[in-house]
C-alpha cells in the first residue's frame, strides 16, 4: 500500500500540453508494459484531454480481422484513465457506454481522443470517441468515473499477484 501510495503521488503531478503519460502501473491490462496479454496504450495530454494512437493486434480479435468489442471497450476505458492524470488524483469507472459505429480492424491504426464533459461532485462525466485512418468516426463512449481515495484501492492488493 505503501508503495502504491509513493507510485500514485509520483504520477499525480502537471503534465503540459503535449507530453507523455505514464502507464497507470506496469501490469494495468490497458497500458502495462509488463502485461503479455495487455493493449499498452500509449496516451498523451492534448489541450485539456488526451489523445492516443492504437493498433489492436490479433491478440485482441473477436471477428476474424476485427477487434473484440470487450477488447475495444478496455482501451476506450484505459484512455479514460489517463484523464484522471490531468484531474490529479485517482477514480474509477462506475459506468461505461460504447457505441460500436463501424468494425475496428486489426491492424489498422486509430485516433482516439477522450475529455472531461463536466464534473459534479465526485463524478466526472467522459466522453471518447475512435477515429478511423480515413476520417470516420468508428467508436463513441460515454462514461462515468467516481473519485475515490487512494484507499479504495486497497482491497486489491494481495502479496500473491504479480503487479501488487
Ligand atoms: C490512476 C487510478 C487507476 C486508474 C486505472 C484506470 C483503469 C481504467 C478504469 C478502470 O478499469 S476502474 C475499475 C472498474 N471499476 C470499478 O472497479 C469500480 C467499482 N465500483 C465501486 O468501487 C463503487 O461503486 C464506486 C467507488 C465507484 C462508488 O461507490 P460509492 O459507494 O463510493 O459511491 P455511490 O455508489 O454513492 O456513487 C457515487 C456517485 O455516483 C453516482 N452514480 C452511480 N452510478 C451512476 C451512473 N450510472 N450515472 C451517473 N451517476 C452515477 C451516484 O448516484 C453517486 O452520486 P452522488 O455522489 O451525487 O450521490
Amino acid at each position: 500500500m505503501q508503495a502504491l501510495l509513493a507510485m500514485w503521488s509520483e504520477k499525480f503531478v502537471g503534465y503540459p500540453d503535449g507530453s507523455d503519460l505514464p502507464a497507470h502501473h506496469d501490469h494495468c491490462l490497458g497500458c502495462g508494459p509488463e502485461n503479455p496479454h495487455g493493449h499498452r496504450l500509449r496516451a498523451v495530454r492534448h489541450g485539456d484531454g488526451v489523445q492516443a494512437w492504437h493498433t489492436f493486434d490479433n491478440r485482441h480479435v473477436g471477428a476474424p480481422g476485427i477487434a473484440h468489442g470487450g477488447a475495444v471497450a478496455t482501451v476506450v476505458d484505459d484512455l479514460y484513465g489517463f484523464l484522471l492524470f490531468l484531474e490529479g488524483g485517482p477514480a474509477v469507472t462506475r459506468q461505461l457506454a460504447v457505441d460500436y459505429l463501424a468494425p475496428v480492424l486489426i491492424g489498422t491504426t486509430y485516433r482516439l481522443d477522450a475529455q472531461v464533459a463536466r464534473r459534479e461532485g465526485r463524478k466526472l462525466f467522459v466522453t471518447a470517441g475512435a477515429t478511423a485512418p480515413d476520417g470516420r468516426p468508428v467508436i463513441t463512449s460515454t462514461a462515468v468515473f467516481v473519485k475515490v481515495s487512494v484507499e479504495h484501492f486497497a482491497q486489491g492488493i494481495s502479496p500473491d499477484v504479480p503487479g501488487d
